[in-house]
């Protein structure tokens, strides 16, 4: 079978946060708005749906479709790539969701593994990831390695091992471990058509010096503008530059840990910050009292002005 090469993802990637209304149903009106504020407020013209930020576990596959589609319709001629995160428990939903992402246009999708029974081996994962990646042929397909939250700890490496003879659109990896052996074991192995998108926002300067060729994280949703900077100054070759902005996205991240931060704080703090209405995050999660937030968004406008 002829390999799918797509365009190589490179740059920042938002991992949107997923619109509600205040009685906690999907707020489809707030994704233009959305769109339009990470291209003209924070430079970010690439995004990632329905993943980690977006609260994709805990949305129904009908409301992911739905979703998928106002991304990408509203984000047709103006992103560069919207990257449709489509793993789910059961083989035959993430199927679905793949065929659907191909019949409405996305970029790319990805898959997460599998984390309530979770795959024993490396190719038992890949054989998960085939069989979904196999029902939408012609899109770019990313395995998405997210080990602390997924509990999965396969090295990502023994994933990629041969991936494209099972997988023809395999495009590339998304990155949300600590362990940089592994993923420079990735870089070293990748085809140069791959896309290695770096995914803990607090080092990524660490995930570039591997060979990162972007990243996709929830802060570039609100740091993008930062991030961007910090991504010109190491492509430069100014590393005093570049750490000086790495340690201010440590430092307002270090402010918001103090303060207790979680998905729920991390989308209020969007909403403050962008002035766009997010909602609150669904249950389990707990909403995020609005004063913490402002207290976050205010010391994180301190830091930016300190630079
Ligand atoms: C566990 C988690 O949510 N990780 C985030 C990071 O962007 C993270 O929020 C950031 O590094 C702050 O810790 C991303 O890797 C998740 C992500 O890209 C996604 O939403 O799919």
């Amino acid at each position: 079978m002829t390999p799918v090469v797509g365009r190589k993802a490179t740059g920042l990637v938002a991992a949107t946060f997923t619109p509600l209304t205040p009685e906690g149903e999907i707020n489809l009106s707030e994704i233009r708005p959305y769109i339009d504020y990470l291209l003209e407020q924070q430079g970010v013209k690439s995004i990632f749906v329905n993943g980690t930020t977006g609260e994709g576990m805990s949305l129904t596959v009908e409301e992911r479709k739905l979703l998928a589609e106002e991304w990408c319709h509203k984000g047709k001629n103006k992103l560069e790539q919207v990257i449709v995160h489509v793993g789910c428990m059961s083989l035959k939903d993430s199927q679905e969701l793949a065929r659907h992402a191909a019949e409405i246009g996305a970029d790319g999708i990805a898959v997460i593994s599998p984390s309530f029974f979770k795959p024993a081996t490396a190719d038992a994962l890949r054989m998960f990831l085939q069989e979904v990646a196999a029902a939408a042929p012609a899109v770019p397909f990313y395995y998405y390695h997210i080990p602390a939250v997924t509990g999965v700890n396969l090295r990502s490496r023994d994933v990629l091992e041969g991936i494209e003879k099972q997988i023809p659109s395999f495009q590339g990896l998304k990155f949300s471990g600590s362990d940089l052996m592994d993923f420079g074991q990735c870089v070293s192995y990748s085809p140069s058509h791959w896309s290695l998108l770096y995914g803990i926002d607090e080092q990524l300067l660490g995930g570039l010096a591997m060979g990162a060729n972007g990243a996709v994280g929830s802060t570039y949703n609100y740091l993008g503008s930062s991030v961007n900077r910090l991504m010109s100054a190491f492509h430069k070759g100014d590393l005093p530059n570049a750490r000086t902005l790495q340690f201010q996205v440590q430092d307002i991240l270090c402010y918001a840990i103090k303060m207790g931060f979680d998905l729920a704080v991390n989308k209020q703090l969007m909403s403050e910050v962008s002035g766009l209405a997010l909602g609150p995050p669904r249950l389990p999660l707990l909403p995020c009292p609005q004063p913490k937030a402002h207290s976050i968004a205010q010391r994180l406008q301190q830091i930016l002005g300190e630079q």
